[in-house]
């Protein structure tokens, strides 16, 4: 359960990356503080921002502007990468046609998924089966992309082990078995504005992104700098902002970390409405387990919270599976 937070906490993670992966890592003064408001944060909200990444500004800029350039292009365009089932889930999808809790969503986006070669997870990994199709133009919109997939996928493992450190585990709790192939995926996301043209709002044409949790360890979003659209709910069922800091992700749990930890942390319950009239757009990396992973509640986070088991184990590219073919109908 979340507490009645009320704003998300900033945290300054550059001296836990300083250190991080060294053998001694747990000593450090500058890194048991970043490990603290880690645990803080994923106890009583499961999102935080983080600073000191890292990943330059000109970069997190350039990703979300190549984003809107595309979706600013004629649909013609677009559906030259349209996603199918047949492209493994992968590309183009236009505004409604992902749907949350059974209602459209007011978003236009491109997903890309980790690369999964024919046969590689057998039946299980069928359906995302594909490489990733990006757009033509301009032509270093794959490169830029990968990279910063790359630069994330790093920065993602190491906030993990400091998450690691901060549930009490080892560092490298999260290597291995659950997590030493990670899975990622990434949405490049555009929100139309909100015109007041269609008549009055309703859920039909006013929800981004509809209520969910995200389903893997922990997600990056990249957000535009002058627009608040993304909330999260409090224990109170209140809707709190997570307002634009430039230069920030926005950091969140995900579903199988909630199982992880046996509910120590959890995935906490988001939506995205952009009441702005301007176009804005997100980039939202989700850093996930190894396809394949059984995930279930760890010794160690099940005996801090009273022995018992509270979720039953879950195979990552299971859910993730079953997430893809409800969003969409096709
Ligand atoms: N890979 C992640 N986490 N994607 C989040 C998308 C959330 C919306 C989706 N229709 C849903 O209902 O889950
Ligand atoms: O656009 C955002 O700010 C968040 C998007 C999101 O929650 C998601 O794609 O899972
Ligand atoms: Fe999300």
């Amino acid at each position: 359960m979340p507490s009645d937070f009320k704003s998300i906490p900033l945290i300054d993670i550059s001296p836990f990356l300083a250190k991080c992966d060294d053998p001694d890592v747990a000593e450090d003064g500058g890194v048991r503080e970043v490990v603290r408001q880690l645990d803080e944060a994923c106890r009583e909200i499961g999102f935080f921002y983080v600073k000191g990444h890292g990943i330059p500004d000109s970069l997190l800029k350039e990703v979300r502007d190549l984003t809107r350039n595309f979706f600013h292009l004629p649909y013609d365009e677009k559906q030259k990468i349209k996603m199918t089932a047949v492209t493994g889930f992968r590309g183009y999808q236009r505004v409604g046609e992902n749907i949350t809790k059974g209602i459209p969503d007011m978003h236009e986006a491109i997903d890309c998924y980790r690369e999964v070669k024919p046969g590689m997870y057998g039946d299980l990994g069928k359906t995302l089966e594909g490489s990733n199709q990006w757009p033509v133009n301009p032509s270093n919109f794959g490169l830029v992309m990968e990279e910063y997939i790359s630069l994330l996928t790093d920065l993602a493992r190491k906030i993990m082990r400091g998450i690691a450190l901060a549930l009490g585990g080892s560092p490298d709790e999260f290597e291995g078995d659950i997590a030493g192939e990670p899975f990622w995926v990434m949405r490049l996301i555009g929100y139309p504005g909100f015109s007041g043209s269609g008549g009055p709002r309703t859920a039909e044409n006013d929800i981004g992104c509809g209520a969910h949790t995200d389903y893997g360890l922990l997600t990056l979003v990249n957000q535009e700098d002058d627009i608040s659209a993304l909330q999260v709910r409090n224990r109170s069922g209140e809707w709190i902002r997570a307002v634009p800091i430039p230069g920030t992700f926005v950091c969140n749990i995900g579903d199988m970390l909630k199982i992880w930890s046996n509910g120590l942390y959890e995935s906490t319950l988001h939506q995205v409405i952009n009441a702005s009239p301007k176009y804005r757009v997100s980039v939202a990396y989700f850093y996930e387990p190894n396809f394949d992973a059984a995930i279930k509640p760890s010794e160690f986070c099940k005996e801090k919270t009273g022995g018992k088991e509270k979720f039953e184990q879950a195979v990552y590219g299971k859910h993730l599976v079953s997430k893809v073919l409800t969003n969409f109908v096709m």
